[in-house]
């Protein structure tokens, strides 16, 4: 998942400027951008833009009105004798334009603000469809964290693009109107504008590639940050915190990090202040340059009074227009760089898909899954945690696996239900690549319970149910469930039995042992009638004698059914037909417990290890 080819790739820590071609060429981002909101609220979209057009109209109206009334003003004082009746209807007309200018704000402000909001539950919805799709290894790379992080982010911070470019649109059909009402008179006025605000529109563009590539280069370690908080104020790591005395630690780390956000951006604000205020002294002077040229032509009578205040109005008008543009422009295309982020997320594509035109799942399983020369490694790991695999879990076989820490069980399993994909060799079922199969299948006819299952803090039924989402209000299903776990009669004895809530996040959650977790977590693997069910040390935290009752349950629950089951406690191991040994990521032994003795191997001494701890 590298990001070759990304233009920003280069940039965190370099301090190569962006050019204003490569800002333009963000601005590609919003036509996408735009197809994003339509697809938000084509209505609220149509009468957003309705309402700016209508808007844009209303500060030259205001003016040219206001010229109208002075000009009868000064009609009215020479001449006493003029009916002043014109003068109070365009003071009335004025009165209106200014209503409805102001009427039309906020209603566009509250468009604005329900597009945005909409906007960003969509954008989070689809944020969350996509991270749905991906791969597992896609997770573990850091570089997909700090994608999915800046994509989370454009969720809020879009909305505000969104509303700074519709108002573009608006401010520039507004100087539309205001340049023509300007060029009627003095043309050459334009001239002088551009360059009261062209030195200040590159200045903030200067600062805001500058905030950019800051925000850019902090993501790794605002995410740190994210974390620090987490892990310093979290019911799940209180515990921990208080034994290791780790508060200090913890606190003493967030300040390094956030003093360091802090000075960074501190010198950027202070720069952006001082030159800020030169470009802005800079302007004025362009636009009391133009004021006087004004009154000199008053003062010759070739304007009125009227087209004085009208074009001192006017030029006013548009340099604050202009350079709000201008401004916007610049964060407008910052906001289009920032998209990239968001549709760079969304182009990572996962790898682990289905055929287009997959097998058929068989059902029942004939011959069931063979490894053939079976090696893998993490993305993020050079070493091979399986190599070189061989074996075949025969249809209707209990198969446990055995062997030390690291061995690559856990790999085994998560390759079994095709989390991940071989890097090497392949796995077959009944004699086809499993990769052949649709994934959506195998994911209902292969149930997984891992050791590092989640403690969902939700309901107990909800618990139990996220074994088969679409039973998730199917209470028989749920309970008998648990009855087959051993869960029933601890859920049983719970205030609100089924409907406990369970852990300390939410009100009147309660929290578990280790042991009844694990029971709860072993009733999902009975939410669904799978073909091969795979039990990953989910009973590690029972005690002997529960495990023992549980995978004797077990056996009795999957007999026509092939499972797999890993433990490191051989009292349990041996109820399996065969015992596969893992060692180094390859296979050491392979067969029944008695066998595996007999051999004198591995097994027999692992065995023989545990034996002695209890004789
Ligand atoms: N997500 C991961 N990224 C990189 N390496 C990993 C990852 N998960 C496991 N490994 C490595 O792969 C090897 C096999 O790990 P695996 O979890 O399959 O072992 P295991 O036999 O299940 O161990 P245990 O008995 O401790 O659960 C180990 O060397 C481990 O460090």
């Amino acid at each position: 998942m590298s990001s070759k080819g990304s233009p920003r790739k280069k940039r965190p820590g370099d301090e190569d400027k962006l050019t204003f071609k490569e800002r333009l060429a963000a601005l590609r981002n919003l036509p996408a951008f735009f197809r994003m909101v339509w697809q938000t609220s084509p209505g609220l979209t149509i009468a957003n833009i309705l309402l700016r057009i209508a808007q844009s109209a209303m500060p030259l109206s205001l003016l040219y009105v206001g010229k109208l009334i002075i000009d009868q003003v000064v009609l009215l004082t020479k001449d006493g004798e003029h009916s002043a009746r014109l003068l109070w209807e365009l003071v009335a007309l004025e009165f209106i334009i200014a209503l409805l200018s102001d009427g039309l704000s906020r209603v566009i402000s509250l468009m604005d603000s329900l597009l945005g909001d909409l906007f960003a539950n969509h954008t989070s919805v689809k944020i969350m469809v996509h991270a749905a799709a991906l791969d597992l290894d896609q997770f573990e790379d850091s570089e997909f964290y700090d994608k999915l992080e800046r994509a989370r982010q454009q969720t809020f911070g879009r909305t505000v693009l969104l509303s700074q470019a519709l108002s573009q649109i608006q401010d520039l059909i507004t100087i539309g109107f205001l340049a023509a009402g300007l060029i009627l008179f003095n043309p050459w006025l334009i001239g002088l504008l551009l360059i009261a605000v062209i030195p200040a529109f590159l200045n903030e563009s200067r600062f805001n590639d500058l905030y950019y590539k800051l925000q850019w280069g902090q993501t790794s370690d605002r995410r740190e940050l994210d974390y620090i908080r987490y892990i310093g104020a979290s019911d799940e790591t209180a515990k921990e915190v208080k034994v290791f005395d780790l508060s200090n630690y913890l606190i003493h780390r967030f300040r390094i990090i956030s003093d360091k956000f802090y000075a960074d951006k501190k010198r950027l604000e202070v720069r952006h202040a001082i030159w800020g205020t030169v470009f802005a002294v800079l302007g004025s002077a362009g636009y009391y340059g133009a004021y006087i040229i004004i009154i000199l032509q008053t003062i010759n009578g070739s304007l009125t009074i009227g087209s004085l205040a009208f074009l001192a109005g006017s030029f006013r008008q548009l340099r604050t227009t202009f350079q709000g543009i201008l401004i916007r422009f610049s964060s407008v295309t910052q906001g289009a760089m920032y998209l990239q982020d968001l549709f760079d997320f969304f182009k990572i594509k996962p790898k682990m898909t289905s055929p287009v035109h997959p097998r058929p799942f068989p059902n029942p399983i004939v011959q069931g899954f063979t490894f053939e020369d079976v090696g893998f490694k993490y993305v993020n790991s050079e070493k091979w945690a399986i190599r070189h695999l061989n074996f075949t879990l025969h249809a209707g076989e209990k198969l446990a696996l055995v062997g030390e820490n690291g061995a690559g069980k856990t790999t085994l399993v998560k390759l079994l239900s095709r989390l991940y994909d071989p890097v090497e060799g392949r796995i077959l079922l009944d004699g086809v690549d499993l990769r052949e199969y649709d994934l959506a299948q195998l994911r209902v006819n292969v149930g997984v319970i891992f050791q590092d299952f989640q403690r969902y803090q939700m309901t107990v039924a909800q618990n139990i149910a996220v074994g088969n989402i679409d039973q998730t209000y199917n209470q028989p299903l749920i309970e008998d469930a648990a009855r087959q776990s051993l869960a029933a009669p601890l859920i049983e004895k719970m205030p609100h039995g089924y409907e406990q809530m369970l852990g300390r996040r939410f009100n009147q959650g309660i929290d578990l042992s280790g042991g009844e977790w694990q029971k709860i977590a072993l009733a999902r693997a009975y939410m669904k009638d799978a073909q091969l069910l795979i039990l990953d040390e989910p009973t590690s935290a029972l005690d002997a004698r529960a495990e023992y009752n549980v995978f004797l349950r077990f056996a009795d629950l999957t007999k026509n059914k092939t499972a797999v089951l890993i433990s490191h406690r051989f009292s349990t191991v041996r109820m399996a037909d065969r015992i596969l040994v893992l060692e180094k990521g390859g296979l050491a032994e392979l067969g029944s417990h008695e066998e595996l003795l007999e051999r004198k191997g591995k097994y027999a001494e692992l065995f023989e290890l545990q034996a002695s701890g209890y004789k």
